[in-house]
Formats: structure tokens, sequence, C-alpha cells
């Protein structure tokens, strides 16, 4: 295949270890190693798959290899080009999979010999997701055409939807996309844990989009603290929508503390007219992304015979920060990740449907039984973003692997049932479905 060029991996985690399956499986020679002591397991992991040859260490995948990948930390990034750029092989290919591209790119500029090219990618899902029909972001930053043909052809493999972008777009849309999705799903678990509750116990957290809630929150702190910290923490675009997002719901929790029904309901209908059009008409599709019907059947806890109702601040709070921030989701939706589209989905869901709204605000003013949980919330939004601005590597690990020791327990299940539903809503919301690449242009 293509006279023999090979693909290189430097880091065999989740997504090395499924890019290097999948392009194996499609007949190229894939060479790849992580950390020494990495070695012996992964020789033994991939003993049945004679086209992946795992090597000792970055030196040897890179002078060996045609196309290199790194896919480690973001926040190791610089360190590890450092060592092993030098040792590219003359006129290769480079290219990353970390979640933010500016300091990626600019270790390779760094580091890398001029005569490399640099080609580098992010697969808009986690490794657990076919790959088919997601999006994938190529960014051609310094290479010619041929060899930005044979990256295309190389990543045809995974059958995703090919996204052209700059660095630059890549990190303004990935953090209007994922970093604030995760700021608000990380803040739910962070309030669950401090009042010491498993959601699904209560009736209040059961049920339609409060299942959404629970199973990306669990599937989340099911996964590795570094990918979410590193795409908040290295990307500056991020610090700003995720320092809205806890501005957003800080003030919405005092507008529904202090009772003021009206200007709490302006405020509400200012930011749906922004984000979803004056009679919350705008949408992906005339039919809404997600329905309660279809979401009960994803519950961890007993469905309640009577809904029980919720303020919704989390999903008040997204939509004041588009608002404030000038974002209109659908306009990313090319870039976007399966958890971007279930929350905008449950969001959708709330705020085209006025009569829930409504309900939604009543329950704010009136039922004071949820300030407890809003006022955890208020503080953990607050306290990530704060370890966010800060850089704070340390204190964000700590923070998130305190709460996945709390849900740990019920990770194997939650992330059945996670699985199941993202596949069932990928389904119904289309997208999963192969079209060919598409050059994005972002509104505005
Ligand atoms: N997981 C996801 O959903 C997605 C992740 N990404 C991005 O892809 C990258 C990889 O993520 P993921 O695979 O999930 O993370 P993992 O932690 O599973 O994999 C990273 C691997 O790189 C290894 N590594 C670190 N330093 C070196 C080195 N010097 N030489 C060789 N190997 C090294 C790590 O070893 P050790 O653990 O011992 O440090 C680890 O095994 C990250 O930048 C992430 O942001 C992109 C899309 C989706
Ligand atoms: O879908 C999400 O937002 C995820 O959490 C999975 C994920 C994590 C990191 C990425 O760079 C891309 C996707």
């Amino acid at each position: 295949m293509d006279e023999g060029k090979s693909i290189g991996f430097i880091g065999m985690g989740d997504m090395g270890k499924m890019y290097a399956r999948r392009l194996s499986d499609a007949g190229w020679k894939v060479n790849a190693c992580d950390l020494p002591d990495k070695y012996e397991g992964l020789v033994k992991e991939f003993e049945a798959r004679p086209k992946v040859e795992i090597m000792r260490n970055g030196h040897l995948v890179s002078r060996a290899s045609d196309y290199i990948i790194y896919s480690v930390e973001a926040k190791n990034i610089d360190a590890v080009v450092r060592n092993f750029g030098p040792s590219t092989k003359l006129g290769a290919i480079v290219g990353g999979q970390t979640s933010c591209k500016a300091p990626e790119i600019e270790a390779f500029q760094r580091h890398l010999p001029k005569d490399v090219s640099i080609v580098s990618c992010h697969s808009l899902h986690g490794p657990g997701v076919d790959p088919k029909g997601q999006p994938l972001v190529l960014i051609k930053h310094r290479a010619s055409d041929d060899d930005f043909a044979f990256v295309e052809k190389a990543l045809s493999c995974l059958g995703s939807k090919h996204v052209y972008l700059t660095r630059e777009q890549h990190d303004r849309i990935t953090a209007d996309t994922q970093a604030v999705t995760h700021a608000a799903f990380l803040s739910m678990g962070a309030a669950w844990k401090a009042n010491n509750q498993f959601p699904w116990e209560y009736p209040r957290y059961i049920g339609g989009i409060e299942n959404v809630k629970i199973n990306i929150t669990l599937r989340i702190y099911a996964a590795k603290w570094h990918v979410y910290a590193g795409l908040a923490i290295l990307n500056p675009d991020a610090k700003k929508q995720i320092k809205q997002y806890a501005e957003s719901v800080t003030e919405l929790f005092k507008l529904m503390l202090a009772g003021h029904r009206e200007e709490l309901r302006d405020r509400v209908y200012a930011a749906r007219a922004a984000v979803f059009g004056h009679n919350g008409e705008r949408g992906e599709k005339k039919e809404l992304l997600l329905r309660d019907e279809l979401l009960d059947q994803f519950s961890l806890g007993e469905i309640p015979e009577k809904r029980l109702k919720n303020n919704h601040l989390s999903l008040l709070a997204i939509v004041d920060c588009w608002w404030k921030l000038g974002i209109v989701p659908y306009d990313h939706m090319i870039c976007s990740t399966p958890l971007f589209r279930m929350w905008l989905g449950i969001t959708e869901y709330l705020f085209r449907n006025t009569t829930l709204l409504e309900e939604c605000i009543d329950t704010a003013i009136e039922d004071n039984t949820f300030r407890k949980d809003d006022l955890e919330f208020t503080f953990a939004a607050r306290d990530w973003s704060a370890r966010v601005s800060l850089g704070n590597f340390d204190g964000y690990r700590e923070k998130f692997e305190e709460i996945q020791t709390y849900f740990a327990p019920r990770f194997p299940e939650a992330t059945k049932l996670g699985n199941e539903m993202i596949k069932t809503i990928l389904e119904k919301t289309g997208g999963n479905e192969n079209e060919k690449g598409v050059k994005y242009i972002p509104q505005g």
C-alpha cells in the first residue's frame, strides 16, 4: 500500500490504540510506542496483528515512519515533541491528536526539522464511539497538496467526515462546543457529590432529559482527567467560555433566590430569542433532536409515575452563556462531538417548548427544594472556572479524581447505558451517516 509507507503512533493510550487497530485493519503498516514500561504489555496485546510493530520509544517510531501521529497528553506535547521530533524521518509528515491545537502546532514548529510537513488531526469523539460519520478535523498547517492527500487517504479508513480548519478556527470552535459542555456536566457531578447524593436515587433526577444529565456526567467522570483538563486549560478561548458559564449560573441563581420572576423571565426569553429565535423556532431540524420518551429508557433508576419538575439552572445558564458570547450553537454542528449534540439536544428540548420553559421559571421562583442543589451547582461551576483560569492542572486533577472515586461503583452500568443512549440518539439524529468532507466556514 502506497509503496510501503508506514504510519507511526507515539502514545498508545485509548486513542492511539483505536487508530492503530483501524489503520492496520485497513492494511497499513503501523509503528507504535508508548512509555518504555508499557513495551512488553503492548507487544503482547498486539501480537496477533503482524501489521503493528511495537517499538521501544519515539525515536525508533519517528525514524521509521512516513506519517507520525503524536497521541499523548496535551500537557506533555511540547516535552514529547522536543524529545522525539529531531529523529523524524527526512521529508515525513507529522501530526497530533491532542484536543487543543495551539500548543501542539507550536511544539511542531519549534522542534521539528524544516523539511517535515505538519498536518494535524482531531477526532471529535471518544475512543469508544464508532468513528464512522463523526467529524474528523484536519489541519493542513505546513504541507504540500500531495502530503495532505496522503493523510486524507490514510485516515479515510475511519469513515469520518473530514472537516478542514485552521488551528485558530479549531480552538475557537472546540472552546464553544467541548470545553463549556464539559464544565456543565463536571459541575453537576461536583454538586451531587457535595450534597452526598447519587442522583439516580432521587425521583427528580430520573427519566427524560435527567437521564442524559446523569449518564453524560458519569461518562465524563469515568474517563481520564487529563483529556478534559488539557482542552480547557490550554485553550485561551475555553477559559473565557467557562468563566461566562459560571457567571451566567451565578446571576440566574441570584434572580431565583431573590424571587425576581419578571427579570428572570425577561432574561431567559432574551437568551432564547438570540439562540433559538423569538418563538424557539430555530433548530437543527424541524423535529427536536431529542425527546423525553426516547430518553426514558436510559435510566439508572426507577422512573417515577409523575415526572417531577426541575428549574434546570444548568440549561438556562448555557443558553444565557451562548447569548452573552454571541454563540449560535447550530453554527458549530459540523464540528460537534456526541456529548455536545446531547447537550444541545436537551437544551433545545427545553427552550423550544414554551410550556416547559414557563414551568421551569415557575419552579425556579416557587419551589425552594432545589436551592441546596443549585447552591452547590453554582459553587461548582465557579470553582471549575477558577481552576481552569489559574491553569491549575494539579488542582483540576485533585477535584476530578475525588469525584471520580465517589461515582466509580456505578461506572460499568452507566458506561453501558451511556453507550446505548449515544448510539440510539446518533441513529435518530442522523449523526452517523457518512458524507464527503466539508470546508467549514465559521459564521461571524
Ligand atoms: N480520549 C478521548 O476522548 C480523546 C482524546 N483526544 C486527545 O488525544 C490524546 C490522547 O488521548 P488518550 O489516548 O485518551 O489518552 P491516554 O492517556 O489514554 O493516552 C496517552 C498515552 O501517551 C503516553 N505517553 C506519554 N508520554 C509519552 C512518551 N514520551 N512516549 C510515548 N508515549 C507517551 C501515555 O502514557 P502514561 O499514561 O504512562 O503517561 C499514555 O499511554 C490527548 O491529547 C487527548 O486530549 C482526542 C480525541 C478524543
Ligand atoms: O464528546 C466529548 O466531548 C468527549 O468528552 C469525548 C472527547 C474528548 C476529547 C476530545 O478531544 C474529543 C472528544
